[in-house]
């Protein structure tokens, strides 16, 4: 039974990064995703917008849409301040069981909760059954469709309050349209635009920043 990609990328982190140290296992999959094989990391690039939006946000409690192989997971839990936690939520259990061994390996397992299911299933639940109040951040890098209902779901559920931030990837490629279009014409948001690339590539992205505003 071959290899999948994203054991691979498992396999050169484990083999090559420094454990316990989350720099390390970013550097290492940026490393192998530019030089050997492309994967939908949100990459260094974007993650240096990520990075200022966390730092800007200083969440209590995360909460992340599309763990992947736990790239963002590990990049936005090393910023949290003592106490804070992320709850990333993955749909797909091979690259859910890779992104466990990810965030192991980097020492960040304690601010890092992984929920395995469909995001429409699991935002209903986070105040019960995860003990959430509200979110203070929310990185949006799942399926592009989902990016709107589940930022109408966030609403319905309570789960936002007056300056809660959202960051949606992708909004150029692979695109989301209807999320723009959303969150642009909604009085309940403040947006900002961050044009940047494609992880890895030469080809335009963008990430768009909406503020909750009540
Ligand atoms: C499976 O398509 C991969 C792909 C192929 C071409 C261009 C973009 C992408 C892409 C890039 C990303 O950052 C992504 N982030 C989250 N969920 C995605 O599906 C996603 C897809
Ligand atoms: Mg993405």
């Amino acid at each position: 039974m071959n290899q999948s990609k994203e054991q691979r990328i498992l396999n050169f982190v484990l083999q090559n990064a420094v454990r316990g140290d989350p720099c390390s296992v970013m550097d290492t999959i940026d490393k192998y995703c530019s030089q050997k094989e492309w994967a939908m990391n949100v990459g260094n690039e974007k993650g240096l917008i990520l990075d200022k939006t966390v730092e800007e946000a200083n969440p209590s409690v995360a909460l992340e849409l599309g763990t992947y192989c736990g790239y963002s997971a590990v990049r936005i839990s090393r910023l949290l301040k003592a106490g804070a936690r992320l709850l990333t939520v993955e749909f797909n259990p091979e690259f859910a069981a890779i992104a466990k061994q990810m965030i192991e390996f980097a020492g960040v397992q304690d601010k890092v909760k992984l929920l395995e299911g469909p995001s429409e299933e699991i935002i209903p639940q986070l105040k019960k059954k995860y003990e959430v109040d509200t979110l203070d951040f929310v990185f949006l890098d799942h399926w592009k469709d989902r990016y709107t209902p589940d930022t109408i779901l966030l609403q319905e559920c309570n789960l936002l309050r007056k300056g809660s931030i959202l960051l949606a990837d992708n909004i150029i490629f692979p695109g989301a349209p209807d999320f723009l279009n959303y969150v642009r014409k909604s009085p309940h948001f403040k947006c900002t635009n961050y044009p940047s690339h494609l992880e890895y590539m030469q080809v335009e992205d963008a990430m768009e920043k909406a503020v909750f505003l009540g």
